[in-house]
């Protein structure tokens, strides 16, 4: 088990200097875990042998997987992931139960095993120090890194009071492999037996089959979407957003906004985005008193990490306008750069108006035919006159500014 935790003086966490960090090296050669890989290696093939054995020919086995596969991806991305790792809510005693519960059935750890790697993850994202580095291939990413029984250097630099000090934390800490083997072996036969009368069907769809649905969904997160997608928040890291995966975690794979802003209760934060995991927190915090509190970042935050984004993908010299850093770019290339984004030009500035177009009060038809760069300041001025509250909307979607040629 990992140390407990001792004050630390942080420099910087992207560069991953501590000043008070032991010498020992993150890439020491580290030992193959055999019981994981054994585990692993087993689930996969009784899931291949049982499912070819035992195809469902009844709608009660299909219900039985697609039950235990969401509720165990609920149980990690509510409890494990949102809850516990990043705090981004509160939650009361009774829903802290029920997710630790939940979380058993992903069958990936207990929340402290599981937690304290995915902090070190965010804290040394794509270095030696994280567990699960990108930078260290696909497969590695994925469950290479289960495997094995590392160890990590850098873990005395985790906090981990919170979870220390955290009752269903510990319980099931201590008891999560007799919760976490009942019941896959004795619970999951028990409800097929009682429910469609067939005990294998129960134990190989809802115990087995279910978890390896479990597990990949959950590690596509740490592999694909690092490999994957779009980089709108930030691009200091691999992170990047994917609907598809999105669709498969439950809202998790809108990863580049996570890694950017992994306090905030959503992951994917316009109201379409799929996140079924922000809806459920919401829902809970409106409508129950389980979730006392949620986090959320500041609009005017996210826009300005959208901004520092197209700024430094475009690679151009900058200008401070009103406080803020926008880059310069020659009229003759906005069309270029901007080309598959939702940017117009308004009056000599690039504006993204991709989080406002849907709700721009002369509707999101006017901006479509100038999106990818084109000049719409003569609509702009001409068909309304737009007020002072119009004007300082167009100023926060400044993304760039047009140099006069
Ligand atoms: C980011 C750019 C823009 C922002 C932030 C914006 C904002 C607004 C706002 C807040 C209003 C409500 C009235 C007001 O407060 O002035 C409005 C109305 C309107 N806007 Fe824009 N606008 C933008 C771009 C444009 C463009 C490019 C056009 C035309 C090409 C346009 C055409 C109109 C029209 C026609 C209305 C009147 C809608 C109605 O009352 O039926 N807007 N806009």
């Amino acid at each position: 088990m990992p140390p407990q935790s001792e004050t630390v003086q942080f420099v910087d966490n992207k560069n991953k200097t501590e000043s008070t960090t032991k010498s020992t090296k993150d890439t020491d050669k580290p030992e193959i875990w055999w019981a994981n890989a054994i585990l692993f290696i087993s689930y996969h093939l009784i899931a291949v042998v049982g499912a070819y054995y035992y195809w469902p020919n009844n709608w009660r086995v299909w219900m039985l997987f697609y039950i235990n596969w969401q509720l165990g991806t609920l149980g990690i991305t509510l409890g494990y992931h949102r809850l516990w790792s990043h705090k981004s809510y509160t939650a009361r005693m009774p829903l802290r139960i029920v997710l630790a519960i939940m979380g058993t059935m992903g069958f990936q750890g207990s929340i402290k095993w599981w937690v304290l790697r995915h902090r070190l993850h965010h804290r040394y994202t794509d270095t030696d120090s994280d567990p699960y580095s990108a930078h260290r291939g696909l497969f590695f990413s994925h469950v290479g890194w289960i495997f094995l029984k590392s160890h990590y250097p850098k873990m005395e630099n985790v906090d981990q009071s919170d979870l220390n000090a955290d009752p269903v934390v510990r319980f099931q800490h201590k008891y999560f492999i007799p919760m976490a083997l009942t019941y896959v072996l004795l619970l999951q036969p028990l409800i097929g037996y009682l429910w469609f009368g067939d005990a294998v069907s129960g134990f190989i769809w809802g115990g087995i089959i279910g978890r390896v649905a479990v597990w990949h969904c959950t590690f596509f997160v740490n592999s694909l979407a690092h490999y994957l997608g779009d980089q709108h928040y930030t691009l200091e890291v691999t992170a990047r957003g994917n609907l598809i995966l999105a669709l498969l975690t439950n809202g998790e794979g809108w990863h580049n906004y996570h890694h950017s802003f992994p306090f905030d209760y959503r992951n994917g934060i316009r109201l379409t985005d799929w996140d079924p995991t922000k809806w459920i927190i919401y829902a809970l915090h409106t409508f129950t008193n389980q979730v006392p509190s949620i986090r959320r970042i500041p609009d005017k935050d996210i826009e300005k990490a959208s901004k520092r984004v197209i700024s430094h993908k475009s690679g151009l010299p900058v200008v401070q306008v009103d406080g803020e850093i926008l880059p310069v770019v020659p009229k003759s290339e906005v069309k270029k750069i901007y080309k598959d984004t939702k940017c117009v030009v308004i009056e000599g500035y690039v504006v993204n108006v991709d989080k406002f177009a849907e709700e721009h009060p002369g509707g999101e038809g006017i901006f479509r035919a100038y999106y990818g760069g084109g000049d719409c300041t003569a609509g702009y001025l001409k068909l309304n006159r737009h007020s002072e509250y119009a004007r300082s909307l167009v100023e926060g979607y400044r993304v760039a500014k047009v140099a006069a040629e």
